[in-house]
């Protein structure tokens, strides 16, 4: 008898002896439990026939069947190709041989009883209900075939002995395999653990990459100094917006924002206080924003916001209010207080221009044509 672990469907590794790793998981644990619980068997079944004092011949069958089988079915399986399919005929042998001894011997009922219930306990752990059957049919196949050749004989009586050692078989059969389940399960549990942190590890790696990478975008789409978006993320959307815009029949205003004679502000103060207009600058314009507005640096000192749904009215007096607020900036450099004014040129779509060139064309026509009639002052795109 062999004693049974978790399903079958294992494909752990499998290895013949010149590969020099270990061998199959079942047919290792089916060579340690059929060697004993067979030896154990040769036993009984010796004990059972040593009153009749049989022939010679017969010992070294027993010797053979219950002490060299269990170590051929164990080479045989751990060469297989298939170690699984291979341990699972031996199981099927297994039953078909021991119905052989049981008719053998008459039916020897404790003994019988053993024979039959040990592989069919082995078949149906690893193949459910259809094992059963399987065992039940190798075993009566062994039956006929022995009662065939041997003659069918009914002799049900055990001795006393012979009795308690196959109830003390029988269990010690039941406890180890119990135990084995036990110990399957365990670790069974252990490794589905083990998984679930590794799991676990890899989501959080995987959330950190994707935060890193959007982190990562968000810094290629970025102006470093303004923290506004820069001329390539304007670029990928632009074209987008105003798509979206004409399919829901929406107009869509551009405004350039272009700082008054900030090279006077550089040449005079130096390019730190420069960069420092520029942030306030920039900071107006982002407070002016709503949700889904987009504001980039277009250039140096030029700002351009796309205002997706605002019509030219609305967006000339977000510019007025813009041009207002970075009149009002309270801004010093070394002691002397700066006065900076920007001019502002606005364009819409669809009714300056259709496309996104042309869009971001008229609003720096208007913005030309604002500098050009003394700055500080907002131009709408003719
Ligand atoms: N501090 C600073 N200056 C910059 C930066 N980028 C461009 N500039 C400067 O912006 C100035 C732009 O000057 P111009 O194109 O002549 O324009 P302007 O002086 O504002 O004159 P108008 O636009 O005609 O009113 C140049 O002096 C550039 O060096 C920057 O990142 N930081």
């Amino acid at each position: 008898m062999s004693k049974p672990p978790d399903p079958p469907t294992t494909t752990t590794p499998r290895a013949g002896p010149a590969s020099g790793r270990a061998s199959h998981w079942v047919v290792h644990m089916n060579h340690i439990n059929r060697s004993w619980s067979w030896a154990l068997l040769g036993l009984l079944v010796g004990l059972h026939l040593w009153p009749s004092a049989p022939a010679g011949w017969v010992w070294w069958v027993l010797f053979a069947q219950f002490l060299l089988y269990p170590q051929l079915a164990y080479l045989l399986a751990r060469r297989a190709s298939e170690p699984l399919t291979a341990e699972i005929r031996n199981m099927l042998c297994d039953a078909f041989v021991l119905g052989g001894w049981s008719a053998g011997m008459g039916f020897p009922l404790w003994i019988a009883f053993l024979l039959g219930v040990g592989p069919c306990i082995n078949l149906v752990a690893f193949q459910g209900g259809q094992g059963v059957l399987k065992a039940l049919a190798a075993h009566g196949l062994g039956m006929v075939l022995a009662g065939a050749v041997l003659g069918w004989r009914f002799e049900p009586h055990t001795s006393l002995p012979v009795t308690l050692l196959s109830m003390a078989s029988l269990s010690a059969y039941l406890v180890v395999f119990g135990l084995s389940a036990q110990t399957r399960a365990v670790k069974l549990d252990q490794v589905r653990q083990r998984l679930r942190r590794n799991e676990q590890a890899l989501q959080a790696q995987l959330d950190e990459i994707r935060l890193l990478q959007s982190q990562l975008k968000e810094e290629v789409d970025r102006d470093h100094l303004t923290g506004l978006y820069n001329r390539r993320h304007l670029a990928a959307t632009i074209d987008r917006e105003l798509a979206r815009c004409a399919r829901d029949d929406a107009p869509i205003s551009a405004m350039m924002v272009d700082i008054d004679h900030f090279k006077l502000i550089n040449d005079g103060h130096g390019h730190p206080v420069g960069d420092e207009v520029l942030k306030a600058v920039a900071e107006v314009i982002s407070q002016s924003l709503r949700a889904g507005d987009i504001a980039c640096r277009y250039g140096g000192e030029e700002f351009l916001l796309l205002l997706p749904g605002m019509p030219l009215g609305a967006a000339e007096a977000r510019a007025h209010d813009i041009r207002r607020q970075v009149a009002l900036l309270n801004l010093s450099a070394h002691g002397v207080a700066l006065q900076v004014h920007v001019s502002v040129g606005v364009a819409e779509a669809p009714q300056n221009a259709t496309d996104s060139a042309s869009l971001v064309r008229q609003a720096d026509a208007a913005l030309y044509r604002a500098k050009h009639l003394g700055r500080n002052r907002v131009e709408i795109s003719a």
